[in-house]
């Protein structure tokens, strides 16, 4: 169990997992005549999945072109073991008109720059997907109701760190408190913070740092996340030539994970929300990957011992030195604290990462 299984929703799997689709297929193993060689789909378009939900993927194909259209498409048979997500490039066959009723087929998933995991909790080896190629994580975190929680944004550092994703932190509700002290935490972090609070969100400063880039928004639930997507990104109903939202079948789902483009005249971007997917667990993380969350850690522990676990217990240990005489700022000995938090909670695990 972690800490946060209380924040994880029942619903979370439709997004990378597609067990409705699974149950309900018959077996046809037997049935099927099995080619080793897959056929190449040399005719096959590529597109990009913009939203899942339950076994049926939008998939945006000719992207930026004259025909650019969202078509609904499933998944050819020999994919049915792998997840398919937001984000991803997949290829196409079949009906690609995209008219009513027609249905395309993936029939190849394209190499990943990025794969967002997760797993149900910190033990649990099965890995689980989220989100592909994105390059960029929002972290929103709310200044108070929910109260913000240094070791959950530490969480998601780490899943943004292991993925290759550069996190950035948004602080909402400032109206309600201020963040300042929280934000101490993260002081030896280079990573962009953003402030808002619905009388003054800075729409400007975040949309510029979504330009050029895929960005995964993620929080807890009540942080004002939909708030901060809808005010950057207007409703898919009332779409505009500045910004273009690329919905899932029309209806919202907290399961649905959605993707929106949002272009303007300096350039796109995307925003990748994920609902349904508010926590990570991080069991299929290699701990060597933790102290990436702590950039300047990182460095002070190349003069540990050989195999420093950097507990409170560990000999000569560099970072917790470095803590103490201030080296590390104001904020060193809270974020030590996190780390070695994080690092014990990987030291329960029965089987260490290979
Ligand atoms: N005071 C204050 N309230 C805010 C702010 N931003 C959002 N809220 C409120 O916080 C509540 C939660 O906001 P949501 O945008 O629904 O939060 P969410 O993160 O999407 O949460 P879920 O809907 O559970 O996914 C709503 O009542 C918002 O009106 C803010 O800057 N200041
Ligand atoms: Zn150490």
């Amino acid at each position: 169990m972690s800490w946060w299984d209380e924040v994880s929703g029942p619903d979370e799997d439709d997004d990378y997992i597609d067990e409705s689709s699974i149950r309900t297929r018959p077996n046809r193993k037997g049935t099927r005549p099995r080619t080793k060689v897959r056929p190449s789909h040399s005719d096959a378009q590529t597109g990009r999945i913009v939203a899942v939900d339950r076994g049926r993927y939008q998939v945006m194909v000719d992207e930026n072109g004259a025909d650019e259209r969202t078509i609904t498409a499933s998944r050819a048979s020999e994919l049915r073991k792998q997840g398919i997500v937001a984000g991803d490039r997949v290829d196409l066959v079949g009906d690609l008109s995209g008219d009513d009723g027609t249905l395309a087929r993936i029939v190849r998933i394209q190499e990943r720059s990025t794969l967002l995991r997760r797993s149900a909790d910190d033990t649990d080896e099965v890995e689980r997907i989220i989100v592909a190629n994105a390059d960029q994580m929002l972290i929103v975190v709310a200044a108070a109701n929910p109260e913000p929680r240094a070791r959950l944004v530490d969480r998601y550092l780490i899943a943004a760190y292991d993925a290759g994703v550069t996190p950035m932190l948004v602080v909402t509700k400032t109206d309600l408190a201020d963040p300042e002290e929280f934000l101490a935490n993260f002081v030896g972090l280079d990573i962009p913070v953003f402030t808002s609070r619905t009388d003054s969100m800075p729409l400007e400063e975040i949309h510029a740092a979504l330009r050029g880039h895929s960005t995964v928004f993620v929080g807890h639930s009540g942080v004002g996340k939909s708030t901060l997507v809808n005010a950057l990104v207007p409703s898919a109903q009332r779409a505009t030539g500045h910004v273009n939202a690329v919905t899932g079948r029309g209806r919202h789902t907290s399961s649905s994970t959605v993707s929106y483009r949002i272009s303007d005249s300096e350039g796109a971007g995307w925003v990748i929300d994920t609902p349904g997917v508010r926590s990570f667990g991080l069991g299929h993380i290699n701990t060597d990957n933790i102290l990436k969350a702590f950039g300047d850690f990182a460095q002070v522990a190349d003069t540990c011992p050989r195999g420093c676990t950097h507990l409170e217990d560990a000999p000569d240990c560099a970072i917790a030195a470095a803590a103490a005489s201030g080296e590390l700022g104001e904020a060193g000995p809270a974020r030590l604290d996190s780390l070695q938090r994080l690092l014990k909670t990987f030291a329960k695990r029965a089987e260490p990462e290979s």
